[in-house]
């Protein structure tokens, strides 16, 4: 239970109330009326469907104490007025559950993002520092995951998180940021230590109305949430790299950047190996060769990033190029679901864009001697134009192709799989996701790797607002048993 506060201490600079408001208890904080309970403050938000504020009688039943929300507002309870309810929840949230780790790297981009912070939590568990990262995998601490249901949850579960985290003695915290919840300002009372950039290509133009807006509220992490004069670490190998290395440098934070073209930090070399790969990199001029034991030259990119914020926060860069060779690999990134009887890998990955399928498909080349062979689908009520677009990836780059479903949602899932199809005429259509996993184990012959994309660590199919367990890896595990091709 959390502990019940007075208004007084939860206003921040600039808000003021009534003077008979200011030692109202308040239990908590609430933006979803459903869920309001007893003693809290009800955050009228306006919203893509609805507005807050077409909730606030349902809120006050069951029990809300005060309202916030612009001054527009009807309500029976004392509203707490403010221009932009967000901020003020921001940082209400951050009032009500205060602590916060000392260092908080916070990770955007579109993609790279889970990979990058669960790495640095490694490395910095590796160096001594008592580590957590949060994000799409939820937080992963040294005793395990516990859910968040988002990539940046909404302020208020964000700073329940933060403070718990904190309180458990974790002094490093690794965090993604994603373009909603820096849109949304879900994050903007979370106090960034440093900040990492990882690429943008083309995600969620559902929720942007177009790329500029999508690449500029990612940009809000830089020129708004990260302090002036903090170290920013910026992967150069995008020309939106290249932006935010600019931007960065002209609002005078301490630039680092990355990549093959990376100034501080570059990849030099690269050499693939069936389950690891050589890589020869040059450190502020220094060169270091070391084995990172991940496939992918997009997890070098990652690791590269994790490294570059691991030495900015503090940990020796000997320490942290030593510790890139103990990685150990993200659930359901590239991760080894199962291997045939000839030796063929399944890999389940969580490749939902069409950057992300073709870094994929790129990375699974090297180690493929035979032919590739994909599974995969789009997720309904997610930008529709990424649809065509990975097919067309898909007809281009993978030897045999099964399109499928992956959450659908509330759309007709064969719609959503026709506009894969359109540019992939090579492929298969199996809906069942299950039964396409089998068709592609049955497919493999010695030398082919199966790459299963778009679901990742996920455990679950969602059609309509049922979520089916479901689990790639398993999927992919009962078919060469079903099939007698397991080991
Ligand atoms: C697009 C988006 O960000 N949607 C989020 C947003 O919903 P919305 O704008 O549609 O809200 P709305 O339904 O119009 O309602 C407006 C307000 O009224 C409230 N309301 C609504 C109905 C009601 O009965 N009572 C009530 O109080 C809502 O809580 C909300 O505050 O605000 C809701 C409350 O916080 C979120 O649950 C919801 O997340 C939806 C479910 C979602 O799927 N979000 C995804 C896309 C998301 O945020 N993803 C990112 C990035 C993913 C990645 O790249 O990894 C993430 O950070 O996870
Ligand atoms: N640096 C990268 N560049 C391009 N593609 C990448 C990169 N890193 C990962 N990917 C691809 O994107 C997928 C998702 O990776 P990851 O989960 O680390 O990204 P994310 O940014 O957290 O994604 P999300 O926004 O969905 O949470 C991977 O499975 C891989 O296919
Ligand atoms: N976290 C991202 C990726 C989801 C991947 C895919 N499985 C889907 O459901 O679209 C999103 O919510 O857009
Ligand atoms: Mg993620």
């Amino acid at each position: 239970m959390s502990a019940v506060r007075h208004l007084r201490d939860l206003l921040p600079p600039g808000v003021s109330v009534r003077k008979d408001m200011l030692d109202l208890a308040v239990t908590g904080l609430a933006l979803d009326s459903r869920q309001v309970k007893p003693g809290e403050i009800f955050a009228a938000l306006p919203g893509v469907r609805t507005h807050g504020r077409d909730f606030v009688a349902m809120a006050e039943d069951r029990g809300a104490v005060a309202i916030l929300g612009t001054p527009d507002i009807a309500t029976r309870k004392p509203l707490i007025a403010v221009e932009d309810p967000r901020e003020a929840l921001a940082a209400m949230a951050a009032r009500f559950h205060p602590r916060q780790p000392q260092t908080i790297a916070a990770v955007t981009g579109t993609n790279g993002k889970s990979s990058t912070v669960e790495f640095l939590r490694q490395i910095w568990a590796m160096s001594g520092r008592k580590a957590a990262a949060l994000g799409t995998l939820g937080v992963t601490r040294e005793s395990g995951r516990t859910d968040v249901g988002y990539t940046t949850p909404d302020a208020i579960r964000l700073h329940k998180a933060l403070d718990e985290i904190a309180r458990e003695g974790v002094t490093h915290l690794a965090m993604e940021a994603s373009s909603h919840g820096l849109k949304q300002r879900r994050m903007d009372a979370v106090k960034v230590s440093l900040a990492g950039f990882t690429n943008l290509t083309q995600d969620h133009l559902d929720y942007h109305p177009d790329f500029e807006d999508y690449f500029a509220s990612k940009l809000r992490l830089f020129d708004t949430l990260l302090p002036s004069g903090a170290p920013a670490v910026i992967d150069v190998d995008t020309e939106w790299g290249v932006k935010v290395a600019d931007r960065c440098r002209e609002l005078g934070r301490d630039v680092t950047t990355i990549g093959w073209g990376g100034r501080e930090l570059q990849i030099k070399e690269i050499t693939p190996h069936p389950a690891s790969q050589d890589i020869r990199l040059a450190y502020k001029g220094e060169e270091h060769r070391l084995a990172l034991p991940l496939i992918g030259e997009f997890q070098t990119s990652n690791a590269l990033m994790a490294a570059g914020l691991a030495i900015e926060s503090g940990v020796s860069p000997e320490e942290v190029f030593a510790s890139l060779s103990k990685l150990i690999g993200v659930p359901g990134r590239l991760e080894l679901a199962a291997t045939t009887r000839e030796d063929c890998p399944i890999l389940v990955d969580y490749a939902h864009t069409p950057d992300g399928l073709d870094k994929l498909l790129r990375a699974a080349r090297p180690h493929t001697r035979g032919r590739i062979v994909l599974v995969f689908g789009a997720g309904g009520d997610r930008d529709p134009s990424k649809r065509e677009k990975m097919g067309a990836v898909a007809q281009k780059l993978a030897d045999l192709v099964i399109v499928t479903d992956d959450n659908p949602r509330s759309e007709d899932p064969s719609k959503i799989r026709a506009s894969i199809l359109k540019a992939c005429p090579k492929a298969r259509e199996i809906a069942d996701r299950s039964q396409a996993i089998g068709e592609a184990v049955a497919m493999l012959e010695a030398g082919d790797t199966l790459l299963i994309a778009g679901k990742g660590h996920e455990t679950g199919q969602i059609v309509g607002d049922r979520v089916i367990p479901f689990d790639d890896r398993e999927a992919a595990k009962k078919a060469l048993k079903q099939q007698g091709r397991g080991r």
